[in-house]
């Protein structure tokens, strides 16, 4: 039998294989324009016909775009964050809106505790020095990561994945958000200064946005002392990168994991010669598994949204 159903058209924003494409496009009309061009080209060229678009946190969606789209009515993103996302104009028109919430999580809090481990093992410069020729007896030895202390910034769904993972070591574990939480035994602290002087390990696993912006200032290094380490898989701007390449060259702080940066996509250059810090490519939450996932969820949001039924995953 023919269906005569029109699919329903999408502008799809972020970059994605041609598998996921094909498994969209078996129910949306996708137009896909990953590239600035081909975005300016979509949206002025069809964007009175879009209803939906897909997009991912760092790529966004401006006001003036939403703007220039009459018909839309849903805006989704892949993975958890959402920082450029014009949610005030989204909401003003009643688009509604979605995210791929817990999607990624395991994956976020595997590769945040990777960095946790490397950082204060120092698994970089003993691969340097291994391969060197240079053995045990002739460097610092690395401390324990078992029994230290953890302070999570942001103890939302990722930063509880993160506080699983570090109770298998044993360590203590504190955080810090807006206000606490009633359903966690962690200790709370309601200043990130706070917490920043009386963990080992600071992870940052907020949103991005202004109200986390540089919120990982001078002091709150200052605070996390020479014998400390940060964890940023959260977003670039949630650490100030200046104050910390300052800290980390003046050995303020003992080291650093970082998979985001204000600087995307590229770590900044103050960063890339020192050597008590690991660089990871703002992979953190993409793996084959999470991206079908979030894949999966968009559909999930898509369809129950098209079906009267609503969301999934609302923001
Ligand atoms: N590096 C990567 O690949 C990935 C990064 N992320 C980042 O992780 C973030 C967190 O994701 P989820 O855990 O799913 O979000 P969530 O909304 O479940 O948790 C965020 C937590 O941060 C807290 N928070 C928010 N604003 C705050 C503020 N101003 N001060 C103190 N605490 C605040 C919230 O109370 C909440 O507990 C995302 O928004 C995204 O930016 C997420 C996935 C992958
Ligand atoms: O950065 C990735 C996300 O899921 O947010």
């Amino acid at each position: 039998m023919i269906s005569t159903v029109v699919p329903i058209p999408l502008l799809v924003l972020n970059g994605m294989s041609q598998r996921h494409l094909d498994q969209i496009g078996q129910r949306f009309d996708v137009c896909h324009a990953p590239t600035p061009a081909q975005r300016a080209q979509a949206i002025a060229g069809q964007g009175a016909r879009f209803r939906a678009v897909l997009t991912i946190g760092s790529v966004g969606l401006t006001a003036q775009e939403i703007g220039a789209m009459p018909a839309l009515e849903l805006v989704c993103v892949l993975g958890a964050g959402y920082e450029n996302l014009a949610l005030d104009a989204a909401r003003a028109r009643g688009i509604a809106l979605a995210n791929g919430a817990g999607t990624n999580d395991d994956c976020v809090a595997d590769h945040a505790f990777g960095l946790l481990i490397a950082i204060v093992r120092g698994m970089r410069a003993l691969d340097r020095q291994c391969r060197a020729g240079v053995w045990r007896d002739a460097i610092g030895l690395p401390p324990n990561v078992s029994g230290k202390r953890l302070g999570i910034f942001g103890l939302g769904t990722i930063g509880r994945k993160i506080a699983r993972r570090a109770a298998g070591f044993d360590m203590e574990i504190g955080y810090h958000n807006r206000s606490p939480r009633a359903d966690v035994p962690h200790r709370y602290f309601g200043s990130l200064h706070d917490l920043a002087a009386w963990c080992d390990v600071l992870v940052c696993a907020t949103p991005g946005g202004p109200a986390t912006h540089h919120r990982v200032d001078a002091a709150v290094l200052q605070a996390l002392g020479p014998q400390g380490y940060l964890v940023n898989i959260a977003r670039g701007s949630v650490v100030d990168t200046q104050a910390l390449a300052a800290a980390l060259r003046e050995r303020r702080i003992a080291g650093a994991g970082l998979d985001v940066y204000e600087s995307e996509p590229a770590p900044p250059q103050e960063l890339i010669h020192l050597d008590n810090v690991l660089l990871t490519p703002h992979v953190a939450g993409w793996s084959p598994e999470a991206v079908q996932a979030s894949v999966n969820r968009f559909l999930a949001n898509a369809e129950g949204y098209f079906a009267g039924r609503g969301v999934v995953s609302p923001i």
